[in-house]
């Protein structure tokens, strides 16, 4: 089978990437709910939260009712805590939209993160999502990820026995090469099974590995081993995207 080659769409700033972004999520939520009445998302954390909440944080079109969202990776820190992923996506995006219900968050576990227990929270986290998907294998209606400038996306990181996860579907890990050290993931079993994944990244420091990524397959970064049943996404900047080929960009339409 023909390898799907990503999608790359890069925006004159961080201003167009949000707009951009606001419309294709707005895109994806409708037609989730037109299909089986919600959408299930996954979110990072670094600076994704920002340039996702920028315009979507006041979208009025979107049925925000009817989203659940959960987390593609967490550190084991409280959720008061500035690490913590959670309340990256809390402070951009959740606290500006009430329409999102309590019950449809599903956060990492306070206790298990506060103890830096990462192999209970990885458990526990994992029970949430087969009450979810209902025991069987997640299949999330978007993932939105970022990237490392090491090519690292969720807590998968370059060069890490977790790459190689096959059983667990959310696993911990405790020597993070980015603090802090402890922390839960989602694996590739789950990320592969993602209907859609939209990677978004941004500014100069980005440039050289969104370079590697899109125009060197062969390197099988973490990135790069993301291979979902729909398509994969890049919302870009120019400046990220400065060390691109022309032809490797695709003109952004719905
Ligand atoms: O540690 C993490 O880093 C990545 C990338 O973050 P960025 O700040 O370079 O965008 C993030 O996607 C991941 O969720 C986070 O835990």
């Amino acid at each position: 089978m023909a390898t799907k080659l990503p999608i790359v769409y890069s925006f004159e700033d961080g201003d167009a990437l949000s707009s951009g972004l606001d419309r294709f999520v707005e895109k994806v939520s409708r037609e989730a709910i037109a299909d089986h009445g919600f959408l299930s998302v996954a979110i990072s954390g670094g600076s994704l939260p920002k340039i996702l909440s920028k315009k979507l944080a006041y979208n009025k079109n979107v049925q925000f009712d009817k989203w659940h969202i959960f987390w593609a990776d967490e550190r084991c820190v409280s959720h008061e805590d500035p690490d913590s992923n959670y309340l990256e996506v809390k402070r951009s995006l959740l606290d500006h939209i009430p329409q999102i219900p309590q019950e449809n968050i599903h956060p990492i576990d306070q206790a298990y993160a506060v103890a830096k227990n990462a192999d209970g929270a990885a458990t526990e986290y994992e029970q949430q999502l087969k009450r979810f998907f209902k025991d069987e294998l997640p299949s999330f209606d978007l993932l939105l990820l970022g990237m490392g400038p090491d090519g690292h996306c969720c807590s998968l990181f370059p060069g890490h026995p977790l790459l190689d996860e096959q059983s667990r579907w959310v696993a911990p890990i405790t020597d993070s090469p980015k603090p802090p050290p402890e922390r839960i993931t989602l694996t590739y079993p789950v990320v592969n099974n993602s209907q859609l994944v939209v990677f978004v990244t941004a500014g100069d420091g980005k440039k050289d590995m969104v370079q590697q990524i899109i125009e060197q397959p062969e390197k099988n970064l973490p990135c790069q081993r993301v291979k979902p049943v729909g398509n994969v996404y890049w919302f870009i900047d120019h400046a990220a995207a400065a060390k691109l080929r022309k032809e490797s960009c695709s003109e952004y339409k719905l």
